[in-house]
């Protein structure tokens, strides 16, 4: 197959994705937002990138965002919110963050493919998105593409809708965001 085509065919797995979100669960974790005070975003790996990109975009939106290992990301309190993403939701090093921020007291929300995970379990807010975890033998959803790709492609356009629904909420728009964005970069 060519290249293009592949394209294609990841599109069409995005589509079918698409359709099996919930809106419910994506609006507690935008009130869940709104709620709050700081913002914390989690991942690993590939992950990681996409909580990168969605702690950015809620920066230009004017949210107190950060992302967890960053040197300047402050400590975790009562009045925040922790949004941790993992397909499998049960990368160690994300189920003993998820453990420590439910015993200082803060929400807790994860995006993940299994809510009955051990993160989903320490979860307030639960997104359920469909794909295959890493470890394609702990699954059988079926995608042509490796490992947890499919997930994270999922993860990061959801995390994109969500800006969106939080930009009809707030009545924002791309120029006044851009006004936050680096300018020394
Ligand atoms: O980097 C990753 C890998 O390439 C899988 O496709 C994962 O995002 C990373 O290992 C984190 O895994 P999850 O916590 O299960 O998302």
């Amino acid at each position: 197959m060519q290249t293009t085509q592949y394209v294609a065919e990841i599109l069409k797995e995005l589509n079918h994705s698409a359709d099996l979100i919930s809106d419910e669960e994506a609006e507690k974790l935008v009130n869940g937002i709104l709620e709050s005070k700081k913002v914390f975003v989690a991942g690993a790996g590939r992950s990681g990138f996409m909580a990168k990109s969605f702690a950015m975009r809620m920066m230009h939106m004017g949210i107190d965002s950060y992302v967890i290992g960053d040197t300047v990301t402050p400590n975790f309190e009562k009045d925040d919110i922790l949004i941790i993403g993992s397909g499998s939701g049960e990368t160690k090093s994300l189920v003993s963050m998820a453990e420590k921020a439910k015993n200082i007291g803060g929400k807790i929300a994860t995006v993940t493919i299994f809510p009955d995970s051990t993160i989903g379990q320490f979860a307030d807010i639960t997104i359920k998105l469909p794909g295959s975890p890493k470890d394609q033998s702990e699954g059988d959803y079926q995608t042509i593409q490796p490992m947890g790709s499919l997930f994270e492609q999922t993860l990061l356009l959801f995390y994109d809708a969500v800006i969106l629904r939080f930009m009809e909420k707030k009545g924002l728009d791309t120029n006044k965001m851009y006004g936050r964005h680096a300018n020394l970069e």
